[in-house]
């Protein structure tokens, strides 16, 4: 039990191969489930729980002290939380950050979100470390840990699942810049400083649904094409996904992709993407580029990944490995003028070390477009 929460009711997790945990209820009181993530940020809380490509998936924290710093609605990354539950070692109802807007206890309960803490999360994580990701369940409702092991093992299994439609939005936006440059990005669950990113850069942007047909985004005439993060299996979202890939291609106009994005761009160049036996989820994972022979410490969150086996190096060369686990996290397309990541330039939270990923990128608009004036941050 979480010493710090002695007025939260109990609650339990329990895996679907039989772990059950028990602890205090965070949150609302509910019954909650998902694919159980962990994410090894040291801080950025608020920012992961509200980064679309989390949707539908439980969160737990390895960093110890959750909630210590409040909440602020400038670190919201969509305008609702994602993760469809919380799980932490230490819940901190009390904040000390005097530009906090409320609690995170305040927050969890706006936004309907169930949660246990006082769960011993490293065991947790050298567990599934050991035997692969799994579902589970959150329940403060019920005692029972039995009822809610069976629970987990019926919950939806996240290879083949579609999840970008449920967290896109519902209309083509326009957010307009400064700049020259008009970026037609796909959003299957965008996170909000991916478009500042572009915003910064000079770039107008047309932010489509994921469900819009090629031509729709094709009659737009971009500068070029931006294929964004989300959640879910990227295979269940080639059906929407790949006809606007392979218009962009045809367009000849520079695309870029970011982690579903990148799967994506793969898949339309028929390189398969692979569920891995534990997802890479933190702010600080070392991936090194390997045109440069530089390493970034990156932000990451894919539970996918494009299979390293099955590299067609007449297709692709490969830009980026995580120096973990040697896996592929970008990739540079030889039959198009594309670039691509598995990994989160735009970080929020983590370290800035990859945006030059989206200069990478506006070089590319730039060159292709031509004659067009330079994006500001390319200025002398
Ligand atoms: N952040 C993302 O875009 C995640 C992509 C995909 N849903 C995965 O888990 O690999």
């Amino acid at each position: 039990m979480n010493p710090t929460t002695p007025d939260h009711k109990p609650a339990i997790l329990a895996l679907s191969d039989g772990t059950v945990v028990r602890g205090r209820a965070i949150g609302i009181t509910g019954t909650t489930g998902g694919e159980l993530c962990f994410n090894t940020s040291m801080t950025g809380y608020q920012e992961i729980f509200t980064d679309p490509s989390y949707y539908g998936q439980l969160m737990m924290m390895t960093y110890p002290h959750i909630g210590n710093y409040g909440t602020m609605s400038r670190d919201d990354e969509a305008r609702r939380v994602m993760i469809a539950g919380l799980i932490v070692r230490s819940f901190s109802d009390d904040y000390s950050n005097p530009i906090a807007d409320g609690s995170l206890q305040e927050y969890l309960e706006r936004n309907n979100v169930v949660g246990i803490s006082g769960v011993d999360t490293r065991m947790l994580v050298r567990h599934i470390r050991t035997k692969g990701v799994m579902n589970a369940v959150i329940s403060s409702e019920t005692t029972d840990g039995n009822e809610l092991v069976e629970k987990a093992k019926n919950w939806d299994n996240m290879v083949g699942l579609e999840l970008a439609t449920k967290v896109t939005r519902s209309e083509a936006q326009t957010i307009p810049s400064d700049g020259p440059y008009r970026i037609a990005m796909m959003d299957y669950g965008v996170k909000q400083n991916i478009i500042n990113n572009f915003v910064q850069r000079g770039c107008t942007l047309r932010v489509f649904p994921a469900e819009t047909p090629a031509e729709e985004v094709m009659a737009w005439e971009a500068d070029g094409y931006f294929f964004s993060n989300g959640p879910g299996d990227p295979n269940a979202s080639s059906r929407y996904g790949l006809p606007v890939v392979e218009a962009a291609k045809k367009s000849g106009k520079p695309l870029f992709g970011i982690c579903l994005g990148h799967q994506l761009m793969a898949l339309s160049e028929d390189i398969p993407v692979k569920k891995m036996f534990v997802g890479h989820r933190g702010a600080n994972q070392p991936v090194m580029n390997l045109n440069t022979g530089l390493v970034e410490i990156s932000t990451q969150n894919h539970g996918f990944a494009v299979d390293e086996d099955k590299i067609d190096d007449t297709k692709v060369d490969v830009t980026h490995i995580n120096l973990n686990d040697r896996t592929i996290e970008g990739l540079r397309f030889k039959n198009f003028p594309g670039m691509s990541v598995q990994y989160h330039p735009e970080a929020s939270p983590g370290p800035h070390d990859s945006s030059y990923l989206f200069d990478s990128f506006m070089e590319m608009v730039e060159q292709s477009a031509g004659s067009k004036e330079k994006s500001p941050s390319m200025k002398g």
